[in-house]
């Protein structure tokens, strides 16, 4: 029986068109409606023009509001899957939270463009008839929030824009992929691990993210120190390792009750408390910060944002990023 699938347009360049001065803009009418009929080959497909916003727009509330949406949907018309098209730079931002907010086992698939509507190759078209394959098909259930860009199919944990304009931007640089799109069908090579699931009322927590630089100052946390924020997620070093100039802000910060997470800036490995030196992940670990795994910065920020509405506790916040 042919598939129910709800497509939810929110916008960026997918639904935008380029002018003759090069400037790409958001259309009125929603461009991705044309690509409607190409996809009545792949299943039963209702279309609802959401929102119509630049990715950049894209705020965890509106993430939230997507998410109500889709379960007010799922649960009203029972639909097999379900595609978003959205921005590709918040895309991967938007695709990690509803991943760890919505609990149900349909697919729930992301996709964009890196082209907008009326350019020359533009890419729009054939990832929302990818994404929509994907959710039609029964094995992309319990796998969690997906993103398909380029007949590639990438768990959203682990997928990151990689690239400014290529077309095949998303990559998952830590695992790659865990399916791809054939001319015939969709295949899974891997399944990502449990999902977690964070049930959250609204994401208001305050939690900005900083990446660590060499000679930073640490008169640049005194805004921190002086706003009410609810925690910080701080990109380190390597391993996780920060200058030491910095430590004696961050102490207050943890004394105020704060939590910090540390990820790295790198793409690839996982922070640890190895160092054994003056700001050496060791001593960041002494000092009560919570080592945030493999994820990058801003899906850290997202994490500790739905983790705090459960729980302010350095420890417990650590046993949840330790998952
Ligand atoms: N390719 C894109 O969609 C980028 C655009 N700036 C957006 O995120 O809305």
């Amino acid at each position: 029986m042919e598939k129910k699938i709800l497509v939810i347009n929110t916008g960026g360049t997918i639904a935008m068109s380029i002018d003759e001065s090069e400037r790409v803009k958001p259309l009125e009418e929603h461009a991705v409606e044309k690509i409607g009929p190409l996809l009545e080959r792949y299943a039963d497909v209702t279309m609802i023009n959401y929102i119509n916003l630049p990715s950049p727009h894209i705020t965890p509330e509106i993430m939230n509001q997507l998410r109500l949406f889709i379960q007010q949907e799922l649960s009203q018309h029972g639909y097999d899957g379900v595609v978003v098209t959205h921005g590709t730079d918040t895309l991967e931002e938007t695709a990690y939270f509803l991943d760890l907010t919505l609990p149900i086992t349909v697919p729930i698939v992301l996709t964009g463009a890196m082209r907008s509507s009326n350019e020359l190759g533009a890419d729009g078209p054939v990832n929302l008839i990818s994404a929509v394959r994907t959710a039609a098909d029964p094995q992309s259930r319990n796998k969690g929030v997906l993103v398909v860009f380029n007949d590639e199919i990438h768990a959203a944990r682990h997928v990151t824009k990689t690239h400014t304009s290529n077309v095949a931007t998303f990559q998952s640089p830590q695992y790659g992929p865990i399916g791809t799109i054939a001319k015939k069908h969709v295949s899974y090579h891997h399944a990502p691990l449990d999902r977690e699931y964070y049930p959250v009322a609204s994401p208001t927590a305050n939690v900005p993210l900083m990446k660590a630089v060499a000679g930073m100052d640490p008169n640049w946390f005194q805004y921190l120190i002086e706003q009410p924020v609810d925690g910080l997620v701080l990109e380190a070093f390597g391993l996780g390792n920060l200058p030491p100039t910095i430590l004696p802000a961050l102490q207050k910060l943890l004394d105020k009750g704060i939590p910090i997470v540390l990820v790295s800036r790198c793409y690839n490995g996982q922070v640890q408390d190895v160092y054994d030196y003056d700001g050496g992940g060791r001593q960041l670990k002494e000092m009560g910060m919570i080592f945030g795994g493999g994820l990058n910065g801003q899906k850290a920020r997202l994490k500790l944002m739905v983790a705090l509405a459960q729980t302010k506790n350095f420890a417990e916040l650590q046993q949840l990023f330790d998952q």
